[in-house]
C-alpha cells in the first residue's frame, strides 16, 4: 500500500495544482525543484550507477541543467503534440503548476528561469508520468528490471519529489529504451535517445569486450603460450590469438539485413567466441601440423629365429604389389638382417660348390703371360715335312653308316677309328655327334673366353700350366695342339742347335715320323703332365690329315680346374728322370711310364727321393722373371757320348715300347732320342705303337698303351686300334665295298666295346692283327663270313672272348 501510495502521490503530482496543497506548496518541495531537472542524458553516467550513486549526485551543478533545458522543453512539446488525449490534462496540470510556481517565484529567490525550466520539466513529467503509467501496465517487464525495482522501493517519509521523479524517469528510460518493441509502440522520440544512452551505459565498449576475451583466450591456450605471448616469441601465433581487425567495426560494418541500418547489434559474449575464432582459426591451421600422430610402436613378438621354423625355400618379402608405390621413402628391408659376422665366416672358410656344365663363370684377367711364346693355332709344315707327307699319304677311306637314331655315337666306325665325320664320310648332318674339330672350329672362329674356353696361368712349381675358364662336358675337345710339323732330321737339328740351351722342349711325335714342334704353337703346349689327368690328348684324321687335340676326360672338366694328360714318356735314361709334382695320390713320382723292373724301379724312387732331399728343383722362374724365357734355363744337358749311350738303349727299348705320343722335351729327353725304325738315328724320335699290333677292344678313349696306371682313366686301358690293324680294316672294307663291314664286325667282335670299357673288363686278344673279315655284317655272320683264318677267325674268337667276359661280369 505504501508503493502505490508513492506511485499516487508522483504521478498524480500535477493534480495537486487544484489541490490546497498546491496553493501552498512545501518549501522542501521547491527546494527539490532543481533536482528534477536532471534530464534524460543527464541521467546516463547515473544510470550506470546505482541507486547510491544517484543519491550522491542529487545537486548536480546549475550549468548543466540550463543548458538542458530548451531539449528537454522540445521534446515535452513533441510529446503533446503525439500525445492530444492526454494534451488537456497535461496542459491545465501544467498552467496550474505555473501559476504555483509563480506565485512561488514571487516568494523564492531563484529565478525566472528556474521557473520556466521547472515548469517545463514538470510538463515533462507529466506526460512521461501518464506515458509511464500507460507503459508500466503494458510492459510487464519494466518492473523487473533493477532501476524500476528501486524504483518501486517503499520511499521512505523523508524522500523528496526529486528521487522520485528521478527514479520514474529511469523507469520510463529502461521500458522505452529497453525493449525495441515497446519503443515502436510508443512512437516517441525521447525512446531512441533513452535507449541510446541505455546501450551505451549499460555494457562495455566491444573492444574492452574484445580485449577480455583474448585475455580468456590466452589463460585457455595454458602456460606456454602465456609465457610466449609475454616473452614476445612466437609472434605468429600471438598475433593468430589476437584479433586482427578492430571488432567493434567489423561487427558494424557487416550488420544483420534484418536489422535497422541505423541500430547496433547487441553482441553477445558467444558472438564474441565466433569472431575471435573466425580471427583465430586462419593462424591455427599452419599451426595443426605441429601436432604428430605418432604411429603405435610395434613391438617385437619373436627373438632372432627364435619360433621360426626353418624352411629351404628362400626368403620371401611380403610386401603388397602396390608397395612400391604407395612408399614414399626408401626401400627398407622388410627382412630381419643376417647374423652378425655370417659373411665373414662364408668368405673365410668358404664353401665347395659346383657349377654344371652349361654355366660360364670367366676368370679373373691378370695371369702372367709368357712373352715367349709365338702363337700359331694351325699346323704348319717346315722343311721336306711337307713333300715328305704327301709322299706318304695314305688316302685311307672310311664311311660310316650310322643312323640318325644313333648319330655317330660311340658305335660310330668312324669314331672307332678316330676318323672325324664329314660330309664326305658321313650321311648325317647337324646330328652327327662325331665331328669334334669341326665343333671347335667354330668356337675358336666365334671368339672370346667362353668359346676359347682355356687361358695360361702360372704354377707354383710347374712354369706355366692351363686351366678352364669354363666347363666341359666329357669326351669334349678342349684345344688343338698345333704347331710346326717337321722333320725327324729337321728335329735333331734343332735339338742341336736351338734347343741346345733349353730346358723345356715342347716336341710330340705326330704321324709319319714326323713331329709336331709346339714352341712355336697353340695354347695347349702349356698343359702340364699328370698321374691322375683329367684330360686325353688325341690323334685324329680329319678330313684326311692327321691332328691332335686335347680332350676332356670323362668327367669332364669343371671352370677354373687346371687342364693335365698323362705325358707316357719314356725318359731311356735313369739320369734323365724328372720328378713329378702333379700331387696326385697315385702319382708316379717321376715323369714318365713306372717300370716294370722293380730294380730299375726302385733306382728311379731313390732318385727321386734324393732329388727331393737335396731340394732339387727345377728352377724355371726366378722371382724377378715374371715371364722366364726357357732358353738359358740351366737344365741337365748331356754330351754327345751319352746321347749315343741313349741312343743304343732306346733302340732296344723302342723294339719293344709302343704309342708314344709324347717326346718329352727336356734336354736329357734329347738324348733319349730314340733310332728311328728303319735307319739310324741319332736324334730323338717318337716310337709308334707298330711293333707288337695286336688287335685289342677298341676304344676312342685310348691314346697310349705304355702309360696306363691306376687312374680314373682306366678306361683308357683299351687301345684303338694300331696303324696296322686300321690298313687292314680298310683293305677288308674296301674288298667288301664297303666299310660297314668291318664296323659290323668290330661290333660282332666286342658287342659294345664300351660296356666292357665302362665295367673296366679290357679284353686283350693275344691274337695278331690280321686281315679283318669282309662282309661282317653281324658277329655271327661277321666270323660265318670270313674267308680264311685272318682277322675274322681272330675277331671271332675276340668277340667270344667279350661276350664270356660280359656274361661273367653280369653273373
Ligand atoms: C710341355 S712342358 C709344359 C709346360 C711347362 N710347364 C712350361 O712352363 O712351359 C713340359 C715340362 O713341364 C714340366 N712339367 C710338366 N708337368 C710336370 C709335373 N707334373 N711335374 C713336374 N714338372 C712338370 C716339366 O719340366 C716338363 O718338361
Amino acid at each position: 500500500m505504501a508503493r502505490r501510495a508513492t506511485r499516487l502521490s508522483s504521478s498524480a503530482a500535477p493534480a495537486f495544482a487544484d489541490a490546497p496543497a498546491r496553493e501552498t506548496p512545501d518549501d522542501s518541495m521547491s527546494l527539490d525543484v532543481p533536482e528534477q531537472l536532471l534530464t534524460p542524458e543527464n541521467s546516463r553516467s547515473e544510470t550506470s550507477s546505482n541507486n547510491e550513486n544517484a543519491l550522491t549526485d542529487e545537486k548536480p551543478p546549475a550549468r548543466r541543467r540550463s543548458t538542458r533545458a530548451p531539449r528537454a522543453s522540445l521534446r515535452a512539446t513533441e510529446a503533446l503534440e503525439s500525445t492530444p488525449v492526454k494534451k488537456n490534462h497535461s496542459a491545465t496540470s501544467t498552467s496550474q503548476a505555473y501559476v504555483d510556481s509563480l506565485a512561488k517565484s514571487k516568494r523564492s529567490r531563484s529565478g525566472l528561469r528556474h521557473s520556466i525550466a521547472v515548469m517545463e520539466s514538470q510538463m515533462y513529467n507529466g506526460v512521461i508520468t501518464s506515458a509511464e503509467d500507460t507503459l508500466v501496465e503494458e510492459h510487464s517487464m519494466a518492473p523487473d528490471t533493477p532501476v524500476s525495482n528501486s524504483s518501486q522501493e517503499p520511499s521512505p517519509d523523508g524522500m523528496n519529489n526529486s528521487l522520485q521523479q528521478r527514479t520514474l524517469r529511469k523507469r520510463v528510460e529502461k521500458a522505452l529504451g529497453g525493449d525495441d518493441g515497446a519503443g515502436k509502440k510508443t512512437n516517441a522520440t525521447p525512446q531512441r535517445s533513452s535507449g541510446q544512452s541505455v546501450r551505451r551505459s549499460s555494457r562495455l565498449s566491444f573492444v574492452e569486450k574484445a580485449s577480455d576475451m583474448l585475455d580468456r583466450a590466452n589463460s585457455v591456450l595454458g602456460k606456454r603460450s602465456r609465457n610466449l605471448g609475454e616473452l614476445g616469441k612466437d609472434i605468429g601465433r600471438r598475433a593468430s590469438l589476437r584479433p586482427r581487425n578492430p571488432p567493434t567495426p567489423t561487427v558494424e560494418s557487416t550488420p544483420a539485413p534484418s536489422e535497422p541500418a541505423s541500430k547496433k547489434r547487441r553482441v553477445s559474449e558467444s558472438d564474441l567466441a565466433k569472431l575471435q575464432s573466425k580471427d583465430a582459426s586462419p593462424s591455427e591451421e599452419p599451426a595443426a601440423p605441429a601436432v604428430r600422430r605418432y604411429k603405435p610402436k610395434m613391438w617385437l613378438k619373436e627373438g632372432l629365429y627364435t619360433g621360426q621354423e626353418p624352411t629351404k625355400s628362400p626368403p620371401k618379402q611380403r610386401r603388397s604389389k602396390n608397395s612400391e608405390k604407395t612408399s614414399t621413402g626408401p626401400k627398407n628391408r622388410r627382412l630381419l638382417p643376417m647374423p652378425m659376422f655370417t659373411g665373414a665366416r662364408l668368405i673365410q672358410n668358404g664353401r665347395d660348390y659346383r657349377l654344371p656344365f652349361d654355366i660360364f663363370s670367366p676368370l679373373p684377367p691378370g695371369q702372367p703371360k709368357p712373352d715367349e711364346w709365338r702363337k700359331t693355332n694351325k699346323n704348319v709344315f717346315v722343311g721336306d715335312a711337307a713333300s715328305e707327307w704327301k709322299a706318304n699319304k695314305n688316302l685311307e677311306l672310311s664311311t660310316c653308316m650310322c643312323t640318325e637314331d644313333y648319330g655317330c655315337d660311340e658305335n660310330c666306325q668312324n669314331r672307332y677309328m678316330f676318323y672325324e665325320c664329314d660330309n664326305g664320310n658321313c650321311r648325317l648332318g647337324p646330328e652327327c655327334g662325331n665331328r669334334s674339330f669341326n665343333e671347335l672350329k667354330h668356337r675358336t672362329k666365334a671368339g672370346g673366353k667362353y668359346n676359347i674356353g682355356v687361358e695360361v696361368i702360372k704354377t707354383s712349381d710347374r712354369g706355366y700350366g692351363v686351366r678352364s675358364n669354363r666347363s666341359f662336358e666329357p669326351n669334349q675337345i678342349i684345344v688343338e695342339y698345333t704347331g710346326e710339323i717337321i722333320t725327324q732330321f729337321e728335329c735333331e737339328k734343332r735339338m742341336r742347335t736351338v734347343y741346345k740351351t733349353n730346358e723345356c722342349y715342347y716336341l710330340m711325335y705326330f704321324d709319319q715320323n714326323m713331329i709336331i714342334d709346339a714352341t712355336r704353337g697353340s695354347i695347349a703346349r702349356f698343359v702340364n703332365h699328370s698321374c691322375e689327368p683329367n684330360c686325353r690328348m688325341e690323334k685324329w684324321t680329319v678330313a684326311g690329315k692327321p691332328r691332335m687335340a686335347l680332350f676332356a676326360g670323362d668327367r669332364g672338366i669343371m671352370t677354373g680346374e687346371e687342364l693335365s694328360y698323362d705325358y707316357n714318356f719314356d725318359p731311356y735314361s735313369n739320369k734323365n728322370v724328372q720328378q713329378c709334382r702333379c700331387g696326385s695320390e697315385n702319382c708316379r713320382g717321376i715323369l714318365g711310364p713306372r717300370p716294370k723292373d722293380k730294380d730299375q724301379r726302385a733306382k728311379l724312387e731313390a732318385i727321386g727321393e734324393t732329388q727331393k732331399a737335396a731340394g732339387v728343383k727345377r728352377k724355371r722362374a726366378p722371382a724377378k722373371q715374371a715371364a722366364p724365357t726357357h732358353q738359358g734355363k740351366k737344365r741337365k744337358l748331356l754330351n754327345p757320348q751319352s746321347i749315343k749311350a741313349s741312343v743304343k738303349k732306346a733302340v732296344t727299348k723302342a723294339t719293344t715300347s709302343r704309342g708314344k705320343a709324347v717326346l718329352k722335351t727336356s734336354a736329357a729327353s734329347t738324348a733319349r732320342g730314340t733310332k728311328p725304325a728303319a735307319k739310324n738315328a741319332k736324334l730323338p724320335t717318337v716310337k709308334q705303337a707298330t711293333k707288337k699290333a695286336s688287335v685289342r677292344m677298341p676304344s676312342r678313349k685310348t691314346q697310349s698303351t705304355k702309360a696306363a696306371p691306376a687312374s680314373p682313366t682306366k678306361t683308357s686301358q683299351l687301345k684303338r686300334p694300331s696303324p696296322e690293324t686300321k690298313k687292314q680294316i680298310l683293305a677288308a672294307a674296301a674288298r667288301g665295298g664297303s666299310s660297314r663291314a668291318s664296323a659290323k664286325a668290330s661290333k660282332a667282335e666286342a658287342k659294345s666295346p664300351r660296356k666292357a670299357t665302362a665295367r673296366k673288363a679290357p679284353v686283350k686278344s693275344p691274337v695278331k692283327a690280321r686281315m679283318p673279315a669282309p662282309k661282317a655284317k653281324s658277329a655271327t655272320k661277321a666270323s660265318s663270313s670270313v674267308k680264311g683264318k685272318g682277322l675274322g677267325s681272330s675277331l671271332k674268337s675276340a668277340a667270344r672272348k667279350v661276350v664270356r667276359n660280359v656274361r661273367s661280369v653280369k653273373n
